[in-house]
C-alpha cells in the first residue's frame, strides 16, 4: 500500500506585470502557497492554495495557510493510504474547521499524486474531460481607463481575450459607471464587459450602480455587496436585467445551497480554493446546476499550478455559461511551470498529462521562494 510520507510547503512571491487595482487592495506581487507531497513509492503530488491581497480579500493569509497545513493538516495525513483521497478530505474536514484554501492546496496535491500514479489526468478521476479548452476572460484593473482600453484592444487583436472583467468599487459609483461605459463603447460588440465590485457597495449604491451598468451594456456584476448581505443580493438579482454573480458569498456547498434557497444570484463564480478543493467545488457546481444557475470558473489568481488543477475539474463540466477567468499565470512576470499553459484563440487549453498535467521548473521555484529575510519584508509590505 502506497503511503503519504512527507508534506512540504513553501511560499512564493511573484511580481505582477502591472499594478492590479482592486476595490480593497492594489496587488504588485502575488503570493502563492505550494504543497509537495512525497509518497512511499517515490511518486509526488503538487498543489497550490492562494489568496489575494494578504488578508484584504478573505480570512486566510498566505502565512496562515502555510501554518494551518504544517501544524494541523500534515500530522493528520502522514502514514495514511495515499490513494484514499476521499478519506483524507473527510478526515481533514472533521478535524479542521474553515481554512478552505489550506485544504485546497493539500487536496490538489493528493489528486495530482493519485492521477500520476494511475497515469491519468485528474479530469478522468472526475469522470472525464468533455472540453479540451475553455474560454478565458482577462481582468482590466490598471486603475486608468485609457490604459484599460489600450490593453483590451491589444487582447482582442491578438485573439487572447474577448471577455473583460473590470475591477471597480474603489471610486464613486458615478465615476465607475463612466469608466465602464467608456470601455464598453471602445470595444463594442467585439467583447463582453463585466464588472467585479468585490463587496465595495452598500445596497443603496448598488441600486444606482446596477442601473447605470446595465444601461452602459455591461452584462454581469460580481459580488456588488458584502458576502453576508444575502437579502440585498436577492433584491439586486430580482430587480435588474444585468446578471448578478456571487463570488465572496460562496465558500463551499453549504453557502451555495443558502444562495440558491434565498435567490441571491443568477450566476455562481466557482473558485476551487474558496470552495475547499476540487471535490467541494464540484459540489458547488452541482448545486448551481440543479438550481438552473449560470456557471463561471473563478480564480484566486493562482499560478499555472493552481490554474491547471482548476482546468482539470472545469473541463468535465458540460456548460460554463459565462466561461472562466483562468488567466492567473498571465498576470505574473514569470511562470513556475516547466511547460507553460497554452493561451490562444480566446481560450486556455486543458493540460492532458497525468495528474494535474503540469510539472514545476525548479529554477523558478528557487528564484521566487520566500526565505526568512524576504519573508519579514513581504509581511511588512
Ligand atoms: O474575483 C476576484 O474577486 C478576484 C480575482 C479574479 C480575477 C481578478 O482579477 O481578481
Ligand atoms: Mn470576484
Amino acid at each position: 500500500m502506497t503511503k503519504i510520507d512527507q508534506i512540504e510547503t513553501m511560499i512564493l512571491d511573484i511580481p505582477t506585470i502591472r499594478g492590479h487595482v482592486l476595490s480593497m487592495a492594489t496587488m504588485r506581487t502575488q503570493t502563492a502557497v505550494l504543497v509537495r507531497i512525497k509518497y512511499s513509492d517515490g511518486s509526488e503530488g503538487i498543489g497550490e492554495g492562494t489568496t489575494i491581497g494578504g488578508l484584504s480579500y478573505g480570512a486566510e493569509s498566505p502565512e496562515g495557510i502555510q501554518s494551518a497545513i504544517d501544524t494541523y493538516i500534515t500530522p493528520l495525513l502522514l502514514g495514511r493510504e495515499a490513494d484514499n483521497v476521499n478519506g483524507a478530505i473527510q478526515l481533514i474536514d472533521k478535524l479542521v474547521k474553515g481554512n478552505r484554501i489550506a485544504k485546497t492546496a493539500v487536496e490538489i496535491a493528493l489528486w495530482d499524486g493519485l492521477g500520476k500514479r494511475l497515469g491519468v489526468p485528474v479530469s478522468q478521476l472526475f469522470g472525464g474531460a468533455v472540453h479540451q479548452k475553455l474560454p478565458v476572460a482577462w481582468t482590466l484593473a490598471s486603475g486608468n481607463s485609457d490604459t484599460d482600453i489600450a490593453e483590451a484592444q491589444e487582447m482582442i487583436e491578438t485573439r487572447r481575450h474577448n471577455i473583460f472583467k473590470l475591477k471597480i468599487g474603489k471610486r464613486s459609483v458615478r465615476e465607475d459607471v463612466t469608466h465602464v461605459a467608456r470601455i464598453k463603447q471602445a470595444v463594442g460588440d467585439a467583447a463582453s464587459v463585466r464588472v467585479d465590485v468585490n463587496t465595495a457597495w452598500s445596497l443603496q449604491e448598488a441600486r444606482w450602480g446596477l442601473k447605470g451598468l446595465q444601461d452602459a451594456g455591461c452584462e454581469l456584476v460580481e459580488q456588488p455587496v458584502a458576502a453576508r448581505y444575502r437579502r440585498a443580493m436577492a433584491e439586486l438579482t430580482k430587480g435588474y436585467e444585468i446578471a448578478v454573480m456571487a463570488d465572496e458569498a460562496l465558500n463551499g456547498p453549504e453557502d451555495a445551497l443558502a444562495a440558491v434557497r434565498e435567490n441571491c444570484a443568477d450566476v455562481f463564480a466557482v473558485k476551487v480554493s474558496q470552495s475547499g478543493g476540487l471535490k467541494r467545488a464540484s459540489e458547488v457546481i452541482a448545486i448551481g446546476q440543479a438550481a438552473g444557475l449560470g456557471l463561471y470558473g473563478g480564480t484566486m489568481l493562482e499560478t499555472g499550478l493552481g490554474t491547471a488543477a482548476a482546468l482539470q475539474l472545469f473541463a468535465t463540466i458540460e456548460t460554463l455559461h459565462w466561461g472562466t477567468e483562468f488567466f492567473g499565470p498571465l498576470l505574473l512576470t514569470d511562470g513556475i511551470l516547466a511547460e507553460p499553459l497554452i493561451y490562444r484563440d480566446f481560450c486556455v487549453e486543458v493540460p492532458s498529462g497525468p495528474g494535474i498535467g503540469v510539472t514545476l521548473d525548479p529554477d523558478k521555484i528557487t528564484a521566487f521562494r520566500r526565505c526568512a529575510q524576504r519573508s519579514m519584508k513581504a509581511v511588512a509590505g
